[in-house]
């Protein structure tokens, strides 16, 4: 895609085309040597980098950018690899990575977005999960904070110079913590608004506390701008904005409040998008809030899965009742190998989180956490961090864990059940194989979601091992007493709440599912039977309806699945929202929700492009249709 986009604007350009081939020059990664010199320092991420050194070899670039004198500009330059080559660094900054991080190298993010320093340009940045985005973002946004603003102003502290917003109440703790530890040396001030704590108190802490950096969810800070003036004061000194997992924060219907979040903000900013995927909705509001000469840096070869190479995927397509069974196998052969891993088991409801979350209870002796938004923002963050210290131990979880958050040393992702998209899939897995190191991950689909995997063609799954000896586990006694009795242990309400979840998710799924609408149903009887119900509850007329069963779906459907009333009423009379997907977080959602979804087609899925930025000289203007931001934009 570099070639195209290089030929398509040398005409346009002229002089232009070299000042964008040398930025694009720039995005060549290193040869193996250098990485291997930082061995000592960082030596899994190094390891890391010497596997994916076929990545942006110098002969795929010649072969992009056809002019011999080009190729040998590309040739000469390499990127660093050390924080300490990137000289233009603030002293405080590079103290704290090497004081308080203790970090020498710098991944592959981390080298392409700090060579560019000093550089107040918007950015769009998409590099895989777990590669050192947060650092990669929050030092360009220091560095501009100390070359553009007023040294009086910054002793005061009573603007905010950087805002993060975050789509998850857990990430943005986890950006504040990152933020707080590289701003120590310069003694600012970080402040986290998130849904779930006091507003009271947050407003507190900004009108006695220094105001540096301000790390936020959508919903909580669009409340601050609508509601303190103060707050809005105190925005007016943003000097770079940064929306980090930017693809969910559109993904999670909020669009509207990031606009609003935009409108009160000064013009003149740095705006740096990051994210690990690349959809079509974030590109409308990449349009409105990024300058038309933005940097585009994409680290991910186009001709490489989006995932990490390190971490083995693979999936297994079993019916509902073998899927238990197999679990607890999968988990087991794993921790054999693996015993201080932690495990991350993804569920797509919130529900059907805390029914497995407590089947597993009863079946396994190993530390079992579980994280989804009926706890309160209290209890999550008591589960986030003691998951984060703990050593060999499960979580199961819906998808508020999905995206961003670091918990070290998981091995073992597990997803039962098909993701939201292909995205989700990619942003879970990403839980494991972090900075460099390897993991494991694993998809369990029942046949009714088998159609999901060819959204996945270009990902490296394979077929599970362990699922190839289902009929041995099946025969295993010992599991298999274990399970009946943890069956019988659960809530009937519980397993009752599942269902309607489970309904209310896959008949959302339809854009993958390919069966017939009423399988769902079938299926849905299946799910919970296979997890202790004796039989599906019963559903009434105007539930069945609202999730788009007409009545003579719901009567096939009982005829054949017996779903005869027990005398319960059906959820949706008694106002339950029990088939909510539990896409996130929260109450932190705006009202609206934003387009569909892009069928998880990567943005760059068919092309090559790493760095590319509009010629600075250029006119701003969006009218040249040759604009590298339209090619940016016109590109799925
Ligand atoms: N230069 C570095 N050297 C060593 N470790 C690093 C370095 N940079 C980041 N890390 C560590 O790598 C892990 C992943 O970093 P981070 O959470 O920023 O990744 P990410 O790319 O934002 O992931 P995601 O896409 O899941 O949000 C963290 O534990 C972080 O502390």
């Amino acid at each position: 895609m570099s070639f195209r986009i290089l030929s398509a604007l040398r005409p346009a350009l002229g002089l232009a085309a070299k000042a964008q081939t040398l930025a694009l020059s720039r995005s060549i990664p290193r040869s193996i040597a250098p990485a291997v010199s930082a061995s000592k320092a960082f030596p899994a991420l190094t390891s890391y980098l010497q596997r994916s050194s076929g990545f942006h070899s110098h002969s795929i670039l010649s072969q992009a950018v056809d002019q011999e004198a080009l190729s040998e500009e590309v040739a000469e330059e390499e990127l660093p690899t050390r924080f300490d080559e990137i000289k233009s660094l603030h002293p405080n900054t590079a103290k704290a990575i090497k004081q308080v991080f203790k970090y020498e190298t710098m991944s592959k993010v981390q080298s392409e977005v700090l060579s560019l320093l000093p550089t107040d340009s918007d950015m769009f940045v998409k590099a895989k999960t777990g590669t050192g985005k947060t650092l990669a973002f929050l030092i360009p946004a220091l560095e501009t904070v100390m070359a553009k603003t007023d040294k009086k102003v910054l002793s005061y502290g009573d603007t905010a110079t950087i805002l993060i917003v975050s789509p998850t109440r857990e990430l943005a703790q986890q950006i504040a913590e990152e933020a707080r530890k590289l701003v120590g040396p310069y003694r600012f001030n970080v402040h986290c608004l998130v849904g779930g704590e006091s507003k009271g108190l947050q407003i507190k802490k900004l009108n006695s506390k220094r105001v540096d950096i301000v790390v936020g969810t959508p919903g909580r800070l669009n409340d601050m701008i609508e509601s303190v003036g103060e707050f809005r004061r105190q925005l007016d000194g943003v000097k770079t904005l940064i929306l980090d997992e930017a693809d969910q924060l559109l993904d999670m219907g909020f669009k509207d409040s990031i606009e609003s979040i935009v409108e009160a903000l000064p013009k003149e900013r740095q705006t740096l998008f990051f994210s690990a995927t690349v959809s079509k909705q974030i590109k409308s509001i990449a349009r409105t809030s990024l300058k038309p000469d933005f940097t585009f840096i994409d680290t991910v070869d186009p001709n490489e899965a989006n995932t990490n190479l390190q971490v083995n995927q693979s999936f297994c397509v079993t019916p509902y009742e073998q899927q238990l069974p197999l679990l607890a196998r999968i988990i087991e052969e794993h921790k054999e190998k693996n015993p201080n891993g932690k495990v991350m088991v993804f569920l797509p409801t919130t529900r059907g989180t805390q029914l497995y979350a407590s089947l597993f209870e009863e079946l396994t002796s190993y530390r079992l956490f579980s994280l989804h938004s009926k706890k309160s923002q209290d209890q999550r963050t008591r589960t986030s961090d003691r998951f984060r210290k703990s050593r060999g131990s499960i979580m199961f979880t819906s998808d508020v864990s999905a995206r961003g958050v670091d918990y070290p040393d998981v091995s073992l992702v597990v997803q039962v059940g098909i993701p939201s998209s292909k995205e989700q899939y990619i942003h879970r897995v990403g839980r494991t194989g972090r900075a460099g190191k390897t993991g494991e991950g694993v998809l369990m689909m029942t046949p009714m979601e088998k159609s999901f995997l060819d959204t996945m063609s270009d990902l490296p799954l394979v077929h599970n091992e362990t699922a190839k000896n289902m009929d041995e586990i099946m025969q295993d006694e010992r599991l298999m007493d274990k399970l009946t009795v943890a069956k019988q242990a659960q809530d009937p309400d519980m397993i009752h709440d599942a269902f309607t979840a489970y309904l209310g998710y896959y008949t959302g799924r339809t854009d993958v599912l390919t069966c017939p609408k009423r399988d769902i149903l079938e299926s849905a009887k299946q799910y919970i039977t296979s997890l202790g119900a004796d039989e599906p509850p019963h559903l009434s007329e105007s539930f069945l309806t609202k999730l788009g069963f007409n009545s003579r779906g719901s009567k096939s459907s009982s005829s054949r699945g017996g779903y005869s009333s027990r005398g319960r009423d059906g959820y949706s009379g008694r106002g339950r929202e029990g088939y909510s997907r539990d896409s996130s977080n929260s109450r932190d959602r705006s009202p609206s929700r934003f387009g569909g979804r892009d069928g998880g087609r990567d943005f760059n899925g068919g092309g090559r492009p790493k760095r590319f930025s509009n010629d600075r000289s250029n006119s701003r203007g969006r009218t040249d249709s040759r604009d590298f931001s339209d090619q940016f934009f016109s590109r799925d």
